[in-house]
């Protein structure tokens, strides 16, 4: 296997120990040295051990893996890809990364489409929290390539006994679901700080789906994707439990509390993202622009309540 993971964060480090026998590369020559000391990523997934087959490297032109794991946040790729086009150009580039460029509205395989004409791209996404992955517990992701004998080595060369990759050639789908499910985990959250109830993120989640649908759908993603694991499955992963960065900043937006803004948190500029996308195709997508408003500090939890509640009845 010649695998390498670009980026060193929660998720990439979990590959890495999902996967073993891969490089890791950070960007920052302290931490390499720091993880290969201590074969512990402590600054981004303390107290799990590094599988001793895993190769720590802060030198990106000298790994010769053909197929490259970007695992940064999204609003960081399209700056990777730029700096480093030389040593990325003509790999297997497989994005693992959930949002939407604020600056070009693409997804992850989008950007490196743009940046990057003749790599080879592919996305890794669905439900999963890095913890589990590299815990080795029980996981079903999304491995999306429009090319569908690549997308068939990528599965092979990527899934393990407990990681198991499912292919789709949908990748406009895969991207979506995994950018706008995070959007909706922050509006989860905020309901839930805001102590509106289950039942008002069941019906946010719900209508959340609807609206990511109606987004995915008209920009030629298949209805089938948006109801996988990359869609559906992260959403209910993500609105649903408090491991979620995403979800954790709605609470802390919806009651008050204050929330370390180191933290990536994908859904936010992302939401920004979408809600200009969203204008511009003419999709009506109230609850993520709520979100955008609420995080550019336009509205307050309550008007924005107030706003979907005061919306026309309508059929479902
Ligand atoms: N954590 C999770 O459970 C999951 C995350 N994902 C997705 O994976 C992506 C990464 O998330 P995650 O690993 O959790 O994030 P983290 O915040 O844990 O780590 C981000 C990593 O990206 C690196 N990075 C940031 N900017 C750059 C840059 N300009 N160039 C190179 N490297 C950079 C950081 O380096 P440094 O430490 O030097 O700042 C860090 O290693 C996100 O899109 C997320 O949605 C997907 C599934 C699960
Ligand atoms: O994408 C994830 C789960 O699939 C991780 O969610 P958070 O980025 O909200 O922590």
């Amino acid at each position: 296997m010649s695998v390498a993971i670009l980026g060193a964060g929660a998720f990439g480090t979990a590959l890495a120990c999902a996967l073993g026998q891969v490089t890791l590369w950070t960007r920052d020559a302290d931490h390499a040295r720091d993880m290969a000391d201590t074969r512990e990523n402590t600054r981004r997934l303390p107290g799990i051990p590094l599988p001793g087959e895993v190769q720590i490297t802060h030198d990106l032109a000298g790994i010769d893996a053909q197929t490259l794991l970007l695992a940064m946040p999204m609003q960081a790729m399209r700056g990777f890809l730029h700096d480093h086009g030389t040593v990325l150009q003509d790999r297997v580039l497989v994005a693992c990364s959930k949002g939407v460029d604020l600056d070009v509205l693409l997804g992850p395989v989008g950007v490196i489409r743009q940046n990057l004409p003749d790599a080879r791209a592919a996305l890794l996404t669905g439900p999963s929290f890095a913890h589990d992955i590299a815990r080795g517990l029980p996981t079903a992701l999304t491995l999306a390539c429009e090319d569908p004998e690549l997308g068939m080595a990528l599965q092979q060369e990527l899934s393990t006994n407990a990681l198991r990759l499912y292919r789709n050639t949908d990748v406009t789908g895969a991207e979506l679901g995994g950018a706008l499910k995070n959007v909706i985990a922050i509006a989860a959250g905020m309901v839930i700080g805001a102590d509106m109830g289950e039942s008002a993120r069941a019906a946010l989640m719900a209508r959340g789906y609807a609206e990511m649908q109606r987004l995915a759908l008209a920009l030629g993603a298949q209805a089938d994707t948006l109801a996988g694991l990359s869609g559906l499955g992260d959403l209910i992963l993500t609105c649903g439990s408090e491991k979620s960065r995403n979800f954790r900043y709605g609470l802390a937006l919806g009651s008050g509390a204050e929330f370390d803004t180191t933290t990536t948190v994908e859904g936010a500029a992302t939401a920004r993202a979408v809600a200009r996308l969203a204008q511009e195709h003419g999709i009506d997508m109230p609850i993520t622009r709520m979100v955008a408003a609420m995080i550019e500090g336009y509205l307050t939890v309550t008007e924005a309540r107030d706003a979907l509640l005061a919306r026309p009845l309508t059929e479902e």
